[in-house]
């Protein structure tokens, strides 16, 4: 068993919003790596975060994706941090790998409401999110089959130009 599409991309992006509209489009099933860890974890990733430090998250990240990847076979979105694990890249080297791309200030204008994320929650989020851009664009491109700039579209089209570049 394959996903179909792995979903890759910075926070806001919106891999979580587009996967489930991509697999709705195509009648697959939906998965979102960070409601797996959630669900081992018993407990909201900020509290993950806070109570045990980015390592032991990104060490339990690390292992639900290769667990999804083994088992899902429909849409998998996964969390905006989850390519920095080498293990996690070469795992995703066999897979249609989806980057869905966004820009700085358009990345923060769709995280700012949330705390969710408790990369982003710190004093100056946009100095965080460059940052983390630059370190992550390259690990992003490095698994990526198809590559979406999303910063000008709305869900409904980034879901049809994700179908579009699946038949290329
Ligand atoms: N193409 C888009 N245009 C505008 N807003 C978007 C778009 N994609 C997602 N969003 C919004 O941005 C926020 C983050 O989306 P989400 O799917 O959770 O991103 P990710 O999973 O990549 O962090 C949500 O509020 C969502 O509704
Ligand atoms: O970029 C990151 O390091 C993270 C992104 C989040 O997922 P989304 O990219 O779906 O917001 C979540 O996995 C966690 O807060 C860490
Ligand atoms: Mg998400």
């Amino acid at each position: 068993m394959s996903p179909r599409f792995v979903v890759v991309g910075p926070p806001g992006a919106g891999k979580t919003t587009v996967s489930e509209l991509l697999a709705k489009q195509l009648n697959l099933t939906f998965r979102d790596v960070d409601v797996d860890i959630v669900e081992t974890a018993g407990k909201p990733i900020s509290d993950i975060f806070t109570d045990d430090g980015e390592p032991v998250f990104r060490a339990l990240e690390e292992e639900a994706v290769a667990k999804a990847l083994a088992e899902h076979d429909g849409v998998l979105a996964l969390g905006g941090g989850a390519v920095l694990s080498a293990a996690t890249r070469e795992l995703l080297k066999a897979h249609t790998v989806v980057f869905l791309n966004v820009g700085m200030a358009e990345g923060v204008r769709r995280t700012g409401l949330s705390s969710a994320r408790p990369l982003l929650s710190g004093v100056n989020p946009r100095a965080t999110f460059k940052a983390l851009l630059d370190a992550r664009l390259p690990l992003y491109r490095e698994v990526a089959t198809i590559e979406v700039l999303t910063d000008a579209l709305d869900p409904e089209q980034v879901t049809a130009a994700v179908i579009k570049g699946a038949e290329q």
